[in-house]
């Protein structure tokens, strides 16, 4: 069931009647979908979908057929430094050190030498990366790489933090590491994070409020409210609460056909 924004709490991000069509193939359906300043949302769905063509519309990257997204109520019209995105396969420049990646977007900014220095030890700190600062990528694991990357988008400040798919990469434990340095990272920020992925533990984990998507054509199916702790650990998992949610989605999930298309 689509959901409007609430009228009193004016959204951060909204997308409001968006249709996506590749050639005749309806790919995304009358999405309505908005995140409040500081939340963290994730949508969950099965492969094609449409997520990564969603986000990549917020992202500016790719444009509606009809419909729009807002960020401050302002439209999308392309790509902007008030949104940030993360990739699953941590897009670094591999000849720059872990400093120099973080501070890329800084220097095309035109922000002085000495504010982009504080910006980047400052992000550094934030994701625990103090120590590799003159390291190359390749010398990086992959949940390092990918603090990096979430470093470099942070280090923009931008207004919503967009992540595809951010741990698919990963092994499971150190995908789990980083779900838990994710929630970490959010508390101490308080960044307005949407993410993308198939994962249901993933998304009940990290986030507030979850969109569940259908796929031919991708419409959001349930808008699902996360009514656990902020403050969280990976044990939570393992409680009756998490399992219960748990349920619920794999069971709407379930709804849905599997999918035809590649
Ligand atoms: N540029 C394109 N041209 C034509 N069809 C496309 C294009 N991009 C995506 N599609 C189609 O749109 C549908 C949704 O793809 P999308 O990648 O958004 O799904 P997804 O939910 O992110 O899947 P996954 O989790 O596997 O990445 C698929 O059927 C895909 O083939």
């Amino acid at each position: 069931m689509n959901q409007a924004a609430p009228e009193s709490d004016s959204p951060k991000l909204e997308v409001k009647g968006l249709y996506k069509t590749f050639d005749r193939l309806v790919v995304l359906e009358n999405i309505n979908l908005y995140l409040k300043a500081n939340e963290f949302v994730c949508i969950v769905g099965a492969s094609g979908c449409g997520k990564s063509t969603l986000l990549n519309i917020i992202a500016g990257l790719a444009t509606p057929t009809s419909g729009k997204v807002l960020i401050d109520g302002e439209p999308v019209l392309g790509p902007g430094c008030d949104r940030g995105m993360i990739f699953q396969n941590y897009s670094l420049f591999p000849w720059l050190t872990v400093s120099d990646n973080i501070g890329f977007g800084l220097s095309l900014k035109g922000i002085t030498k000495a504010e982009q220095q504080e910006r980047i030890h400052y992000y550094l700190e934030v994701v625990g990366l103090k120590k590799f600062s003159k390291a190359y990528p390749k010398q990086l694991s992959g949940g390092m790489k990918q603090r990096v990357a979430i470093a470099r988008a942070l280090a923009n400040e931008p207004e919503v933090l967009l992540m595809d798919e951010p741990f698919g990469a990963l092994d499971a434990q150190t995908k789990e590491q980083m779900q838990q340095f994710m929630i970490e990272l959010w508390s101490k920020t308080q960044t307005t994070i949407l993410t993308i992925t198939h994962d249901i533990e993933e998304g009940i984990f990290l986030s507030q409020r979850m969109y569940v998507m259908s796929p031919h054509p991708g419409k959001i199916q349930e808008e699902t409210a996360i009514p656990l702790p902020s403050d969280r650990h990976l044990d939570l998992k393992l409680t009756p609460e998490f399992i219960n949610i748990k349920r619920h989605l794999i069971q709407t999930l379930r709804e849905n056909p599997l999918s035809e298309n590649p």
